[in-house]
């Protein structure tokens, strides 16, 4: 891959999807240019070997893929300031922004520009994002161009645009949810007996173990659900407490509500 890749807005994700990339040699850190404005947060990638600038609008001008990775009311801002730099025979847009149409960034950048939304998560730093991608004007090549690269860093599912707002919630927000399902986890496993340092790594691999269980035998949960819970046992004892307390409930509530609040998150005045 020989294209030069801007990303524009250099935060959390940011960084992760640029660490991701270059980790899974898809690019070079040098093919890579990162701007923020705070210029010192990203010495370190320099040291790393990316180029890094503040200047959003010649970071684009000298680039082929430019990764929109600002906030969503950070955003207006930055299209204001890239929209002259757009050439739309050159550049593809990709938006990893929640919340915010392709058609909201071309009414900025143009009609003609290309603009593909990926909605990726932070595990992609670690090649195990689970990515899904969505346009209403990108060509067939650049939409499997985009998949192709977002496979380098895990599963990639296109969707329709329409269902981008729910993507945010169930995978990028998604990975909070999990995270903090492992440390309730944890803090029961204290409360039974373990140090915090071993109840943590206890539950973390437990977790893993039911995902690449589920992944690898193609299952649904239940399927291996009904493998762990002997008849009167400690199992289906400790789950049923769960579900009389909301368990299930509660991340099917925090999903519906992370993914309205996501549709809510851009106004085009900014
Ligand atoms: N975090 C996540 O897991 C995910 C986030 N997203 C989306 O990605 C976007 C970024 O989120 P996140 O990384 O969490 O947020 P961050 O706040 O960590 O990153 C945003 C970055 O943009 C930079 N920035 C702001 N204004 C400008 C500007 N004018 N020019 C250049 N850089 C600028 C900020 O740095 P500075 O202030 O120094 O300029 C900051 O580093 C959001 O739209 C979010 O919805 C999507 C999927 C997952
Ligand atoms: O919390 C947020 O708004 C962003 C979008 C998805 C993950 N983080």
């Amino acid at each position: 891959m020989k294209k030069k890749i801007a990303i524009i807005g250099s935060g959390n994700i940011g960084i992760s999807l640029a660490k991701g990339l270059v980790k899974a040699d898809y690019t070079s850190a040098a093919q890579i240019t990162l701007t923020r404005r705070s210029l010192d947060h990203l010495k370190p990638f320099e040291v790393a070997g990316f180029n890094i600038s503040n200047d959003n609008k010649t970071t684009v001008a000298n680039a082929d893929v430019v990764i929109l990775a600002v906030l969503p009311q950070q955003l207006n801002t930055v299209l204001d300031e890239i929209s002259s730099a757009i050439n739309p025979s050159k550049h593809l847009i990709i938006s990893v922004i929640s919340g915010v149409s392709c058609a909201a960034v071309k009414d900025k950048l143009g009609n003609d520009v290309e603009v593909i939304r990926a909605m990726p998560n932070t595990a992609i730093a670690i090649g195990q994002s689970m990515t899904c991608i969505a346009s209403d004007n990108a060509s067939a090549e650049n939409l499997a161009d985009v998949t192709k690269m977002f496979e380098t860093v895990g599963s990639v599912v296109k969707i329709n645009e329409d269902l981008m707002t729910s993507a945010t919630a169930l995978c990028a927000c998604g990975i909070a949810f999990f995270l903090r399902a492992i440390r309730a986890a944890s803090q029961g496993g204290v409360e039974i007996g373990f140090h915090a340092d071993e109840a943590l790594k206890m539950a973390v691999q437990t977790a893993k173990g039911a995902a690449d269980l589920l992944l690898l035998h193609g299952t649904h949960p239940e399927s291996e659900i009904d493998k762990v819970t002997s008849p009167k046992g400690c199992t289906i004892a400790g789950l049923n407490e769960m579900e009389h307390n909301g368990f299930s409930s509660s991340l099917i509530k925090g999903i519906k509500l992370s993914a309205l609040k996501a549709g809510n998150l851009y106004t085009k005045e900014g």
